[in-house]
């Protein structure tokens, strides 16, 4: 639908909800960037984001004007490369459970949905890197519950925002919905609050342990050499910026809820898209044919990583078409003068299609074709620096973009080094559907075969 008022009403215009809500919709580089590159529109939209506020209270995501620039500059270090690096035995060992998971699904010919297998690896590295915990969602059934109740709610935030009718208190707590967020609440809210717990006291053990011993700085999870985002949340409320458990618990939710859909989903999307383009997924082989040519089945690294150009191309290119958030809310905090004389109101929500934006002809020509080349570096120096914004833009921006890119390059190294794969849809024939994330409606079926 929106796609059509684009087409009528052009790259910004005004809806009404209910006569009450005023929003802008904006899908073009000048005008994102208008709204992006200052601090100026730093809070997101107060109605649609209030949503996550029972799961992630105001953690870094949906944190107002007033709380986030602390919290940012808090968490920043938190993703810095070093630390980033420290979490590549993760990476590849999950990746590795994973091709383990697909073996018997190799060499039959017949496709079958891989979605849901990309999901499992994706949560158990979130929530490995995030709390330090392994909860083997790939191999075992003993958190299923905790599983069930990640995917259950962003399904039922995705009912939320569907049925606005479910936003009065009354209906709303007459609904099965209220009583199964309840449920899902408990077991996610239950699950990280008991992680936290039981790692402050490992570290206060370990800490007297230390004195006794008079040995360095406290040790992380998995000891010196390696530290859960938990670990460093830890440290910081430890070196005098005072943190909650609940304040804890909300940035790591918001870690657990931000950091595995967005990255599953544009594993899968890039996934089917090379399965669907053969000429591009031959290129993928031979850049990692010539990587791993020493020993096609050791881990990846990040020297390794660095290689990979043209795979990076094709992640791009797959956020590109695919964005995992393929659109984001700002709260219009002053008017904003456009070119053609009218202005974005102050209080207005700005509605900040990213889909669209990505497939603006005037940046992108034949934008429906995915053309890793794109964004090789030659081709994309001269960009608009809005055209482009998978991960949003500005001061605002995702925090985790860089967690994602490296993981996810290990894991597509891990499976394209290993196998070949096919579709047997054709991608005109494959339908986005917007929920929390953008997905594809069937899931990413393909088949798959061993390489030699
Ligand atoms: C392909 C993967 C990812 C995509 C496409 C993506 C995209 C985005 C986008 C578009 C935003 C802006 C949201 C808004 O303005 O409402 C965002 C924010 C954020 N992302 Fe990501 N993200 C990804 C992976 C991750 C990962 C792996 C993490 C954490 C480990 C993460 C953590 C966050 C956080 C905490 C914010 C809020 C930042 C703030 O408001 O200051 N993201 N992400």
């Amino acid at each position: 639908m929106i796609g059509e008022w684009i087409e009528k009403y052009g790259t910004v215009f005004g809806v009404w909800i209910g006569n009450f809500l005023p929003y802008v919709v904006v899908s073009d580089a000048d005008n994102i960037e208008k709204l992006l590159s200052t601090t100026n529109h730093i809070d997101k939209g107060k109605y649609d984001y209030s949503l996550l506020h029972e799961w992630l209270g105001t953690g870094l995501l949906t944190a107002p004007r007033t709380k986030w620039s602390a919290r940012r500059k808090m968490l920043t270090p938190s993703f810095h490369f070093k630390i980033l690096e420290d979490f590549m035995p993760i990476f590849n060992e999950q990746a590795t459970i994973l091709l383990d998971c697909l073996s018997n699904k190799e060499n039959d010919g017949k496709s079958f949905d891989i979605f849901p297998y990309i999901t499992r690896c994706t949560l158990d590295i979130i929530c490995e890197t995030a709390m330090g915990k392994k909860i083997n969602i790939q191999t075992s059934l003993e958190n299923e519950d905790y599983f069930e109740a990640v995917n259950g709610m962003c399904e039922l935030i995705l009912q939320k925002n569907t049925q606005p009718w479910l936003r009065f208190a009354p209906i709303y707590y007459l609904s099965s919905v209220s009583r199964h967020e309840r449920d899902y609440l408990k077991k996610l809210k239950g699950f990280t609050l008991s992680v936290i717990k039981s790692r402050k006291a490992d570290r206060a053990t370990r800490n007297s342990e230390t004195r006794n011993s008079n040995k360095g700085e406290s040790e992380g999870i998995y000891g010196k050499e390696r530290k859960a985002f938990l670990d460093l949340l830890l440290d910081a409320s430890e070196n005098g910026n005072v943190l909650t458990d609940a304040d804890i618990s909300e940035e790591v939710d918001t870690f657990m809820f931000e950091g595995h859909d967005t990255t599953a989903a544009n594993l899968g999307w890039t996934t089917m898209l090379l399965a669907a383009h053969p000429e591009c997924q031959k290129k993928v082989h031979e850049e990692l044919d010539e990587i791993f040519k020493d020993d096609p089945t050791r881990d990846v690294t990040t020297a390794d990583v660095s290689k990979m150009k043209y795979l990076e191309c094709c992640v791009k290119e797959s956020l590109r078409l695919y964005p995992s958030v393929p659109l984001i809310m700002r709260q219009i905090d002053h008017d904003i003068k456009l070119g053609n004389g009218k202005v974005m109101p102050q209080g207005a929500t700005a509605f900040i299609v990213i889909y669209f934006n990505h497939r603006d002809p005037a940046h992108f020509p034949e934008p429906l074709k995915f053309n890793p080349e794109r964004f090789s570096i030659e081709n994309s120096t001269k960009r608009h620096p809005y055209a482009y914004v998978p991960f949003s833009a500005g001061p605002r921006n995702c925090i985790g973009q860089k967690f994602a890119l490296l993981e996810e390059k290990v894991v597509l190294a891990k499976l394209f080094r290993t196998y070949s794969m096919e579709v047997t849809e054709k991608m005109e024939d494959v339908i986005p559907v917007p929920d929390v994330i953008l997905r594809p409606k069937n899931g990413v079926n393909v088949a798959i075969r061993k390489r030699a």
